[in-house]
């Protein structure tokens, strides 16, 4: 159905240089041409009226590209050229994925600073934008938006909950206060969530600090100062997931408008005729053979030590069961034992290229999912009907791991040996938790509630009628109506 328009919009889009901000908003990207589609006058049909430039850097530009590859006549990308000598970053790391290590976050964060300059120079030259959607790790891209009176919303990879839960303990202090003696394993009650309770080690050391200084706090700070400023959020999610947390307003004057607008995995390109990976064959291969599949997966920036990697290893070993893990490491030479795939090839498939995730998810034989918990593979996971298995291990995963086993029931939690995120997972407690859920009643449960989330998934991107659907349009008639005021006031003057 076409909807009915006002003029076109022209939208600029800056993610953060990490595949899991960057996936979201050009799936964003995605969701604007899908929404703003009118009838053409030629025999076209439908087509967008809304055109989208993306920001990115040169050793990013290929994925961006052929992200977005079959909609490139209404997509523009401009690569602005990264910082090099920036010390301990090795020269061509463009992306958190490259890095070394995560503890080089602030400074390869920093650094984007200097891209400041010439994304200025291109604005200006571009044809008239009505709003920037910027990544909030990219935090002076605020003031460029305001030298050119253009909206800027600031996006977040991360959801309600875990938004709600930061904010709650930042403003009650819950563990920065002076006379505060907790230790970083004791379960406290969250202020104004009283059902749950959070460790100190299950949040971010920036909330948790009661120095609240350094490079890491200063950057967070900047991070929340121009969100705070900014017209709006917007957010990965779906009202229906989490509509306690979407609905929480942590302080009197509220911050910026959050616009739940996902789930944005839904937004996904449909996959065109191509040769089949290997992973897939092989998950076909299950279906036939009627063998459920475990699908693990840690994100891209999961930092596992080899110790580790080698008890995940034994762990699946001992499961018994059929599965497909998606890993970075040579498994074989971190376990020091040639053969283990050989040994386990019947059943277990490990893959070290880049994969398509979604694909993976969506396919029939996969039946639980051994994630890390970044938000995107959750939410990907949720989507797909798939329940988890939520081993948390850096930023907002502890958060997304609660949210996922104990709000919504739908996984359970892998638990370390001292109780603590960075603490050691043995094989009996991988290999248990993992036939409980392919096998057990807990499996059975979880199953049947992620299936009503998936459900509710689609209905919240339901064109006219659903709940994003219908914030996204309402957000975009907004600015469309503050950009026409913007362009008389300049005419006035
Ligand atoms: O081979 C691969 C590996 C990853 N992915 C995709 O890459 C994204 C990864 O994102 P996510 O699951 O969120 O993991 P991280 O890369 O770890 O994400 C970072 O960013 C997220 C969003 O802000 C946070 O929730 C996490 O805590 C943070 O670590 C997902 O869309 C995956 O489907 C693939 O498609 N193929």
């Amino acid at each position: 159905m076409a909807v009915s328009q006002s003029s076109p919009h022209h939208v600029v889009l800056f993610p953060y240089m990490s595949k899991g901000h960057t996936i979201p908003l050009l799936r964003f990207a995605r969701l604007l041409l899908r929404h703003r589609r009118v009838i053409s006058d030629s025999d076209d049909g439908e087509v967008p009226s809304i055109f989208v430039t993306v920001f990115t850097t040169p050793k990013n530009q290929p994925f961006v590209s052929s992200f977005l590859s079959d909609v490139t006549s209404y997509t523009k990308i401009i690569s602005l050229p990264f910082p090099e000598n920036i010390t301990g970053i090795p020269p061509g790391v463009e992306s958190t994925d490259k890095l070394p290590s995560m503890s080089l976050y602030v400074p390869f964060t920093r650094a984007t600073k200097s891209l400041q300059p010439l994304f200025e120079e291109t604005l200006k030259n571009l044809p008239q934008v009505s709003f920037i959607v910027s990544d909030g790790f990219l935090w002076w891209t605020l003031e460029s938006a305001a030298k050119f009176e253009i909206p800027r919303l600031a996006f977040y990879g991360m959801n309600s909950y875990a938004t709600a839960i930061y904010s709650s303990v930042s403003v009650h202090q819950l563990f920065t206060k002076p006379e505060t003696v907790i230790s970083d394993t004791e379960p406290v009650i969250v202020p104004d969530f009283q059902w749950i309770r959070v460790k100190k080690c299950e949040l971010d050391p920036v909330i948790t600090d009661p120095n609240q200084s350094g490079p890491s706090f200063e950057l967070f700070m900047d991070h929340i100062l121009s969100t705070n400023k900014s017209h709006g959020v917007i957010r990965n999610s779906y009202y229906e997931l989490e509509s306690t947390f979407v609905d929480f307003k942590p302080r009197v004057n509220g911050g910026p408008k959050p616009w739940c607008v996902g789930p944005l995995c839904l937004v996904d390109s449909p996959k065109p005729e191509y040769d089949k990976p290997s992973w897939i064959n092989w998950l076909d291969r299950k279906r036939v053979e009627g063998r459920p599949v475990l699908y693990v997966a840690f994100g891209t920036q999961a930092e596992i030590s080899n110790e580790q990697l080698k008890e995940i290893a034994f762990g699946l070993e001992d499961s018994k069961v059929n599965f497909l893990w998606v890993t970075r490491k040579d498994v074989e030479e971190v376990i020091g034992e040639v053969g283990f795939e050989d040994r386990v090839r019947e059943r277990g498939m490990i893959v070290r290229d880049w994969v398509d995730q979604w694909e993976i998810l969506s396919h029939e034989s996969v039946k639980v999912f051994l994630s890390h918990c970044g938000w995107n593979s959750a939410q990907e996971s949720i989507c797909a009907g798939i329940p988890l298995l939520a081993w948390p291990m850096m930023a907002e995963q502890p958060l997304n791991a609660k949210l996922v086993v104990e709000e919504l029931k739908i996984g359970l939690r892998i638990e370390t040996e001292d109780g603590s995120i960075k603490g050691f997972v043995i094989r009996d407690e991988l290999s248990r938790k993992v036939k409980e859920l392919m096998e057990g009643e807990m499996g059975k449960t979880a199953r049947k509630n992620v299936e009503e989330y998936a459900e509710m998934a689609k209905e919240a991107l339901a064109p006219g009628s659903g709940s994003s659907w219908k914030n996204l349009s309402t957000l975009l008639e907004e600015l469309c109506k503050s950009r026409e005021t913007n362009c008389v006031s300049k005419i006035v003057k």
